[in-house]
């Protein structure tokens, strides 16, 4: 389980993160959206350590998050795949691996999650710059989930992507948490994304969290409304 308690963090004047308290039990999984500049980005930061909160603290557990212990237990699909350019397909999956393995090992490895992200081995070899966007989002998929995660953070995965590849990276994405029972947190836009995603949305705006419940009732929530792109009154009967 992860948890934020009072999470608060300003930069100067500006308060970005306001005393949120957010939860995400083991093996469910979150969706946290909210317009540009509200602060999901800083929040993943602080939940990560990345950056320090003013506030609060992050939970892992019950226990205030051990980052060096946390490091190795979570996987991390970053908007636009992030791999690194010199390394060839399967040795951007086995990044980790091969910090503690042979490289004959962390190749099988890297082999079996590309294939679990459908692709074949004959990619295994190629450099970043030869893959399409689609490709090398689930290249970075397959290095997410290489050390078999207890928990992925998914940013933004399907930005950038058409509407068709991005459906199959929240079915894989999906299909993923689900068989591995990983705990789950997802940054996005994409409201369609969040419907396949995730169990839970949680909506930030003005620091705060103005909306935490299950994905099921999302069409019925009137905080949502906007996101929906549905009016406010009467939410439920439009999304009917
Ligand atoms: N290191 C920093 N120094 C100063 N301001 C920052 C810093 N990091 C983030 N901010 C500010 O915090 C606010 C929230 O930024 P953040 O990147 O978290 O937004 P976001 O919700 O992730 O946006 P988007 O959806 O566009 O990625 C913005 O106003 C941003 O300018």
């Amino acid at each position: 389980m992860i948890r934020t308690c009072g999470l608060s963090k300003s930069f100067g004047a500006k308060r970005v993160l306001d005393s949120v308290d957010l939860t995400v039990a083991t093996g469910e999984s979150l969706c946290v959206i909210g317009q540009s500049g509200t602060g999901k980005s800083v929040l993943l930061k602080c939940i990560l350590g990345l950056e320090r909160p003013d506030a609060g603290q992050v939970l892992w557990n019950g226990q205030p998050l051990d980052r060096a212990r946390f490091m190795a237990r979570f996987g991390m699909l970053f908007q636009g795949a992030a791999l690194f350019d010199s390394l060839s397909v399967w040795q951007n999956v086995a990044f980790r691996l091969r910090q503690r393995m042979d490289d004959r090992r962390a190749r099988a490895i890297a082999l079996d999650k590309l294939a679990r992200v459908g692709l074949a081995s004959d990619i295994a070899d190629l450099m970043p710059a030869q893959l399409s966007g689609g490709m090398a989002k689930r290249v970075g998929l397959a290095r997410a989930i290489a050390d078999d995660p207890a928990v992925i953070f998914f940013d933004e995965p399907t930005t950038g992507l058409d509407p068709i590849r991005a459906r199959a990276i929240d079915a894989l994405i999906r299909g993923i948490v689900t068989e591995t029972g990983a705990t789950a947190i997802t940054i996005t836009h994409d409201m369609a994304s969040c419907r396949i995603i995730g169990d839970r949305v949680a909506l930030l705006a003005d620091g705060r969290i103005a909306h935490d419940g299950p994905v099921a009732d999302m069409d019925r929530a009137p905080a949502l409304a906007g996101f929906l792109g549905i009016p406010s009154a009467g939410v439920g009967d439009h999304a009917r």
